[in-house]
């Protein structure tokens, strides 16, 4: 059954920016952030603490934070992959929750963290242990639920073994990525009904890229399974690093109007989300992904 109400979580200002080549001003990340909670968003990924020769652009991370005006009743987690990144948010302004980031293919998770999927879950419970002590929420992320670059096909099982075990380990919500877009309705409705044999259904979140235009498709799909948890990117910003050619994660302003369209309750503001993703896009220098945004848009004029 189609849920009633859907919780947005806007990955623009990690997912989205992390793969901009050139270096993004702090102070637009921290614009881009706050017009996002502006907007309604309660929870808001505002940056990653990963190794700065991966990943460049995320090495403001800690500014970010430290600039950022929280809003009450926003979560801006972090993305942590091993104890190093854990002490940095630690030290860094006001880090309440993290996400560790898993994969179901081997391939993609050593292009992606340089260790095989088993390595990567044994630091993420050290991770994941230790920053529920420092009192921290974790969301975990599994990576190619619905294809690998490099592998191709992957199996249910191997996501629901992932995805189980970081559950297992502490993880309060599992979001299940497909990195690359490949995914269509029914394989994800078989992905997603296989993986909520290991995590109850209210635990699961979709995160899925919009590469070859099928991510408000395989989103409904997976409502109607029992996802009531979606990530996206406002003006679909983004890309991966190691997942050549995938664009962005779906724009949010999308499935903004796909659930407005339904009378599904988001508390997200369109037009306040409207006017966060032109002017992150202004500041980047280009149109925003989201037919939605444009077609509003146009229609305005
Ligand atoms: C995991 C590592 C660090 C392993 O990278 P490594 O090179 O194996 O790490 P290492 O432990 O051998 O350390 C090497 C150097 O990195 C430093 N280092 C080590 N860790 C950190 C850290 N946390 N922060 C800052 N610095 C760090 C460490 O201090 C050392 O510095 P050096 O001595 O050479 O000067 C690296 O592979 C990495 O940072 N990967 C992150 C890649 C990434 O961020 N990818 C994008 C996010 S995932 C994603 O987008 C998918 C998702 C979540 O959206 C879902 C989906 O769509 O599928």
């Amino acid at each position: 059954m189609i849920p009633a109400r859907v919780k947005l979580v806007e990955v623009g200002p990690r997912d989205g920016l992390q793969n901009e080549p050139g270096a993004i001003p702090t102070a637009t990340k921290v614009a881009l952030i706050e017009a996002l909670g502006t907007a309604g968003l309660r929870v808001i990924e505002a940056g990653s603490f990963v190794s700065p020769k991966w990943v460049p652009q995320m090495a403001d991370t800690a500014a970010v934070l430290a600039a950022l005006t929280p809003r009450p009743g926003v979560s801006y987690p972090v993305l942590v992959p091993n104890r190093t990144g854990l002490d940095a948010a630690l030290a860094a302004t006001g880090v309440e929750e993290i996400a560790v980031f898993g994969a179901a293919s081997e391939s993609f998770s050593r292009r992606n963290t340089n260790c095989s999927i088993d390595e990567g879950l044994g630091r993420f419970a050290d991770v994941v242990a230790r920053a529920r002590d420092h009192g921290l929420r974790v969301r975990g992320y599994v990576s190619c639920v619905l294809g690998c670059p490099y592998e191709g096909a992957i199996a249910p099982a191997a996501v629901a073994r992932v995805a189980g075990a970081l559950f297992d380990m502490g993880c309060y919500e599992v979001s299940l990525g497909d990195t690359i877009g490949t995914g269509t309705p029914a394989a994800a409705q078989a992905m997603v009904d296989v993986v909520a044999e290991r995590v109850p259904r209210d635990r699961l979140a979709a995160h899925f890229h919009d590469t070859y235009g099928q991510a408000l498709a395989n989103i409904l799909a997976v409502m109607d399974r029992g996802i009531a948890v979606v990530d996206a990117s406002v003006a679909g910003l983004g890309g991966c690093p190691y997942a050549k050619g995938a664009s962005g994660n779906v724009a949010t302003e999308d499935v903004l109007y796909m659930l407005d369209g339904m009378g599904i309750e988001t508390g997200v503001d369109m037009a306040a989300l409207l006017r966060a993703g032109t002017d992150v896009c202004r500041a980047l220098g280009r149109e925003p992904a989201s037919k939605a945004a444009r077609a509003l848009a146009a229609a305005a004029t």
